[in-house]
């Protein structure tokens, strides 16, 4: 297992502000892994993912400390070659797939347009690629779904959509932002499906989540964040088994998950 994000002393903090939002964490990704990171509402994982993707504005805040992906600093990169792993390398999906999409255009028009704007595409070979990028997440009837408009499908439906075209360009990294909180359990398994596959062809996921139970079937690591630190850390099985922090074991107790739900 080699390790693909190395964090390290990464802070966040307002630019008017002395106080840091993200005190200076640090963590490591593997290939293959899932880490999850836990913690109450504002507790920073948010803040950390889009740190993580250069997606916050630099005139309202400012990061330190380093972000390294497979060896390569990320955090001195010029802005003209973040889009070179942005969205490539290490692609990111985030809570609520209905407002990922245009309600007006058809689910295919999308992707197609996605597809190329990242690719020197036309538009039949796009299609194409958009059509194998849903067969790739076993989604049924592609074109049928192509040419769905995007409230004529479930959430779940569109959330697996959206993986699918994360997945386009073969990324190493996967940042799932509360990914399955909006969907009912049986789209959310569906999703945590997929998620395992993902798992198992080497990519390596970070998994924000609130829901531990989610943690239990899906993450092999975990840290848990409380107003912007990492309290604590290490493997699921360890943390369900004995959690060291009263914080954690508050959150542990609150999601009612017993020791025997860890991998
Ligand atoms: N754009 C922003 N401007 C100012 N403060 C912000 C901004 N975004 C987040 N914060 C603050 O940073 C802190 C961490 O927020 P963040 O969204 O990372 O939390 P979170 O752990 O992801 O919470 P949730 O689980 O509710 O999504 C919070 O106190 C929040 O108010």
């Amino acid at each position: 297992m080699s390790e693909l994000l190395k964090v390290s002393d990464l802070s966040v903090r307002l630019k008017h502000s002395s106080r840091a939002i993200v005190q200076p964490i640090s963590f490591a990704l593997r290939t293959g892994r899932v880490l999850a990171i836990v913690g109450e509402s504002g507790s920073g994982k948010t803040l950390t993912c889009k740190a993580l993707m250069q997606l916050l504005d630099t005139k309202k805040f400012v990061l330190s400390g380093s972000i390294q992906f497979k060896g390569k600093e990320l955090l001195s990169m010029a802005e003209k070659d973040i889009h070179i792993w942005r969205g490539k390398k290490i692609a990111m999906v985030v809570q609520n797939p209905m407002t990922a999409f245009n309600p007006t255009i058809r689910i295919g028009s999308q992707i197609v347009e996605t597809i190329r704007a990242h690719q020197k595409l036309g538009k039949k070979e796009a299609y194409a690629a958009g059509i194998r990028a849903l067969e790739r997440m076993n989604l049924p009837r592609c074109e049928q779904l192509m040419n769905s408009y995007p409230d004529s499908l479930s959430g779940g439906m569109l959330q697996r959509i959206i993986i699918a075209l994360s997945l386009i360009h073969d990324p190493d990294i996967l940042i799932a932002d509360e990914a399955t909180t909006a969907l009912d359990v049986k789209n959310q398994n569906l999703v945590l499906e997929e998620f395992e596959k993902i798992k198992s062809s080497g990519i390596g996921i970070l998994l924000v989540t609130h829901d531990f139970g989610v943690v239990a079937k899906l993450a092999d690591d975990m840290i848990v964040m409380r107003q912007g630190e990492i309290i604590e850390r290490g493997t699921v099985f360890d943390i369900f088994s004995s959690p060291k922090e009263k914080y954690t074991k508050k959150l542990l107790e609150a999601s009612n998950l017993t020791r025997g739900e860890a991998k």
